[in-house]
């Protein structure tokens, strides 16, 4: 089937410095995709070329197959069948509920009143349809916006961090009721973010955007345990990076040795860990737990500090083999007192291990 929206080789420049890269990506009817990336990484130029409020200087974009940029081609935005909704959506503060929803939809659109009434059902807000927008909280407001938006049955629907203005927890219902909505819709939608979390909430596959180019793509699952690199991994939690030296295709650590094919003898890799993927055993008599294949060697650290997050325990240790800080969270509660001795270890097939940035791959 062909994708609702597909994007090749985007480039844009501004001023000589290219922002967005060769960027190309599809999304399908019904999909959620997310471009994650920190501030400036070209997100929302991106989301610009796309609405068509913008032109690129190199790429293509169609919508179900027709071209809306491509060669000689340019297709106005009101033309490319995309609904828009940012942060600072406005609502028009004269109409009402109900007219700014039907705003879109031309007078003497067949079925038009039904629609106005399908949609304020859908976002629940049936009964606030004779008010004016100053009259409602921002979420509700949010909620207008996105009937609004989607009342003319737009194809793609693009949203620049929308969810930004609202507080966390109105904004984790507004997040899923809106999610609901654009898929019973079935629109394709792209959704800007710096928000890790947001993403692994909202997306099927997500974008992972830094210095204009598109560095991962793929499912929240396969970004979060298989980043691409270092940076893509720590995008994503805290981290905890063990430094290694190879010799011949391995290095050993105090967790035990580790394979690096394809890194040359003397070069450098970080070992990153996510601190849930830590494992604490308790000190025997100066001793800890047995290696294991699945685990490798435990290693002894001395606790600086824990503390009670809420749903878990942050538990920071000086390791005894070089002095570094590891932190470890744990489920609920585990409040060991400064200065024990306790010993860690971690699962082999958690880890990621990349080569330092910089350095030259052997292939
Ligand atoms: N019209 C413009 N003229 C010159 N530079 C621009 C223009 N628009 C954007 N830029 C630059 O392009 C880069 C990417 O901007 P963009 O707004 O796309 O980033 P972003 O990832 O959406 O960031 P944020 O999350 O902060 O909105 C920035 O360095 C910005 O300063």
């Amino acid at each position: 089937m062909e994708p609702r929206l597909e994007v090749g080789g985007l480039t844009r420049r501004f001023g000589g410095r290219e922002v967005v890269r060769d960027v190309s990506f599809a999304i399908a009817a019904g999909q959620v995709s997310c471009l994650l990336g920190p501030s400036g990484c070209g997100k929302s130029t991106t989301l610009r070329l796309i609405a068509g409020v913008d032109l690129p200087d190199g790429g293509t974009i169609r919508v179900d197959g027709r071209p809306m940029v491509e060669g000689a081609v340019r297709v106005p935005p009101e033309k490319r069948g995309i609904g828009l909704m940012f942060q600072d959506f406005a609502l028009f503060p004269h109409l009402t509920v109900a007219q700014n929803v039907g705003f879109g939809l031309p007078k003497g659109t067949p079925g038009r009143a039904e629609r106005v009434a399908d949609l304020l059902e859908r976002v629940g807000m049936t009964r606030h349809a004779g008010k004016h927008p100053h009259e409602l909280s921002g979420g509700e407001q949010q909620r207008v916006a996105l009937a609004r938006a989607l009342a003319p049955r737009p194809r793609i629907m693009l949203m620049d961090e929308p969810f930004s203005g609202l507080d966390d927890r109105l904004r984790d219902d507004i997040r899923d009721e809106t999610l609901a909505v654009l898929k019973a819709e079935g629109t394709a939608v792209l959704l800007v973010t710096h928000e890790p979390t947001e993403a692994m909430r909202m997306a099927d596959e997500i974008l992972l955007m830094r210095d204009g180019r598109i560095v991962q793509a793929g499912a929240p699952y396969t970004i979060y345990n298989n980043p691409v690199d270092l940076r893509a991994a720590a995008f994503f939690s805290d981290l905890n990076v063990i430094r290694g030296r190879v010799e011949g295709a391995l290095t050993e650590t105090a967790f035990g040795p580790f394979l690096v094919p394809g890194v040359p003898d003397g070069g450098e890799v970080d070992i990153a860990i996510r601190p849930q993927h830590l494992k604490i055993d308790f000190d025997r008599a100066g001793k800890g737990p047995l290696p294991t294949p699945s685990h490798g060697d435990a290693a002894r650290g001395v606790v600086e500090r824990a503390r009670f997050m809420g749903s878990e325990s942050l538990v920071e240790f000086r390791m005894d083999f070089d002095g570094s800080v590891l932190r470890a969270k744990v489920p609920w509660v585990f409040l060991p007192k400064p200065g024990t001795p306790l010993w860690l270890m971690f699962r082999r097939d958690r880890c990621f291990v990349f080569p330092r940035e910089g350095q030259p791959r052997v292939a």
